[in-house]
């Protein structure tokens, strides 16, 4: 699998995929420069005029709902159904799902879409699952990974999508197989939107490659395995947010091969 894996880190690099993003005030700028940092060419637009032509010359979608509005939320679900509709790869991240009813309805009004990948933290894929749950504090997870694989394997069933949770393991299913990657950082946490960041990456592997389960478990070791490197060097979280954007740029197959712990079930 590694060697699969290290593939799909070079065919980023070497196909630098269009990825549109619809994101969040907070990561915006730091999701592009990781994208940058990959190898692919991130496009931030979320005007409602504009959208529908800029899927067209995307490789693939990121739907991220951090800094949710009334007028975003149309682009959004604008976005998503045109990624579903034209048959583009497109990824969700639920940010702060269960915190709130405006939250969940438009999650709700997204899945109808069928994203090809969920990538979320543990309590937003169970209340993404459940609408009424109440686990979510704010947009940090207040469980942990495996507790939500329930919630996930619900969300294949529902709408045929691959989840990946994240978090100090991340877990990646779709309704064949289950992916468990050990990478990672605890000092990540203390950074705002590695998350976002992770499903970022994701757009940009699931754009260029046909195996999606393959492409989300490359991202997420890519980005769990730039953090471990990225935390060595650093001294708190803001050294490595820009340590982290550096690995990401140069990491090596070695680097990537020796540090990889993934297991498949
Ligand atoms: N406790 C941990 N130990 C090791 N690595 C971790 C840990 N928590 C998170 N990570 C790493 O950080 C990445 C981002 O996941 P996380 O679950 O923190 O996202 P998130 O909660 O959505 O973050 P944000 O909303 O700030 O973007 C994971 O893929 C993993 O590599
Ligand atoms: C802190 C925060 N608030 C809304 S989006 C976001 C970035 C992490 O998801
Ligand atoms: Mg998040």
């Amino acid at each position: 699998m590694e060697k699969i894996l290290w593939e799909q880190v070079q065919l980023v690099r070497q196909q630098s995929p269009l990825v549109h993003n619809i994101t969040n005030y907070v990561v915006m700028n730091n999701t592009a420069n990781a994208l940058l940092a990959a190898g692919a060419s991130p496009i931030m637009a979320h005007a409602k005029s504009e959208i529908q032509e800029m899927i067209g010359i995307a490789h693939s979608v990121v739907i991220n709902i951090g800094t949710l509005d009334e007028y975003w939320s149309e682009s959004m679900i604008l976005a998503a159904k045109t990624a579903h509709s034209t048959g583009k790869p497109w990824v969700l991240d639920p940010v702060g799902a269960g915190a709130t009813s405006f939250r969940d309805e438009v999650l709700q009004q997204l899945l109808q879409y069928q994203p090809t990948v969920i990538r979320g933290n543990a309590s937003e894929i169970i209340a993404l699952a459940k609408a009424n749950t109440t686990a979510t504090k704010g947009v940090d997870s207040t469980a942990q990974s495996n507790e939500a694989i329930d919630a996930a394997r619900s969300l294949v069933d529902q709408y045929g999508t691959i989840v990946c949770i994240s978090g100090e393991t991340d877990i990646i299913l779709d309704n064949q197989q289950e992916i468990f990657i050990q990478n990672g950082h605890p000092l990540m946490t203390k950074v705002t939107g590695l998350g976002c960041s992770a499903t970022a990456l994701i757009g940009a592997f699931i754009g260029i490659t046909q195996d999606k389960v393959m492409a989300v478990a490359a991202a997420m070791a890519f980005i769990g395995i730039a953090g471990e490197l990225a935390a060595e060097e650093s001294k708190g979280p803001g050294s490595l947010q820009v340590n982290l954007i550096d690995n990401l740029y140069t990491i090596t197959e070695q680097e990537f091969s020796n540090r990889l712990k993934i297991e498949r079930k």
